[in-house]
């Protein structure tokens, strides 16, 4: 019988792994395939960097927009060219392990997706060591319940995540909304290259500015919330897309491929997709290409249909 807990934890594969193994599989990249990991860390801030410029330069935007009244409570917004406010809004929560990375450089799909009619808000949240994952759980909840309280004629919020970043997004999955007096209006989540269970995250050098405990990192699991409290969806019909890049490292499949399993037996309607020949790297910057294949099923989740090519393609806008 299993007396572990949530699903036999004493049995978790990664805890087979030796220190260096473990820390290894937890540096993403460790995995990549065309270029070196610090040219990959280097080129992933500037097309970062470059996508967000483009996209302060090009669309309507409002910027440093106060969700809350903490400092670091701000978020962007990037506007459609179509004067309405009945939008779809695609919140994108950056990665960087919750200690690096800002909503500053993380404009990736902002051009590709406001072409298509979709507001995309990029959030900023106190990575360590100001903020703990308890208050970036709270703030990616905030930013949110916000941006349905100042667009409540949204056509549906659509959380996207990467990497840390998809973790704060499923965490939104067992959000308890009451006390926020709204509930959002969410249609969709996507969850790219994501960690969804943190207790291995406490035995790697990503710990260091973090802190968390074994509780704390159990606290912070939906993995280990659907395992041990079921959540029943608010929403059956919402669609959980769990999504890895092929070049992610083992633990990253392992992680995503449990969660999206989980998800299944817990009556949500998940789906898992592995992308063809991309790192943990790629898979968000080539969002700055209008005819990538995640911009597609993004753009798919939120019609419900194969997009219209764009009367001014990207290539011909200054
Ligand atoms: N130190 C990590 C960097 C990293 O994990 C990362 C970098 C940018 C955006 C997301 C990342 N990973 C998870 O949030 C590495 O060397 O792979």
């Amino acid at each position: 019988m299993d007396v572990s807990g949530a699903g036999g934890w004493d049995e978790a594969p990664w805890k087979k792994l030796c220190a260096e193994e473990l820390e290894k599989q937890y540096t993403p990249s460790k995995w990549t395939v065309r270029l070196g990991a610090e040219e990959t860390l280097k080129t992933f801030s500037q097309i970062g960097s470059q996508a967000t410029s483009k996209a302060r330069a090009t669309r309507r935007s409002q910027l440093h927009v106060p969700y809350g009244d903490g400092k670091g409570d701000k978020i962007d917004i990037y506007f459609p060219d179509v004067a309405s406010e009945a939008w779809p809004f695609l919140v994108f929560v950056h990665g960087g392990y919750w200690q690096y990375g800002s909503k500053d450089e993380s404009a990736f799909m902002v051009n590709p997706l406001t072409a298509q009619g979709v507001a995309v808000v990029v959030v900023a949240y106190d990575i360590a060591p100001k903020g703990t994952l308890d208050q970036m759980v709270d703030q990616v909840a905030r930013s949110t319940v916000f941006v349905q309280k100042r667009y409540p004629c949204n056509e549906g919020i659509y959380l996207c995540g990467h990497s840390a970043g998809a973790h704060l997004a499923a965490m939104m999955l067992l959000t308890n909304w009451t006390k926020h007096g709204v509930t959002p209006n969410l249609r969709g989540f996507l969850l790219i290259s994501g960690i969804y269970d943190l207790e291995p995250i406490v035995s790697t050098s990503v710990n260091a500015p973090l802190h968390m405990t074994l509780e704390g990192a159990r606290r912070n699991s939906p993995q280990w919330h659907l395992e041990a409290a079921p959540v029943k969806p608010a929403d059956p019909a919402c669609p959980v897309l769990v999504i890895v890049g092929q070049h992610d490292s083992p633990e990253f499949h392992r992680q995503s491929r449990e969660f999206y399993q989980t998800l299944c037996t817990r009556g949500w309607k998940a789906s898992f997709e592995e992308l063809h020949d991309v790192d943990h790297f790629e898979i968000i910057w080539n969002l700055t290409q209008e005819d990538d294949v995640l911009n597609q099923i993004i753009l798919k989740t939120i019609f419900q249909k194969d997009p219209q090519p764009s009367s001014t393609p990207e290539s011909l806008q200054s």
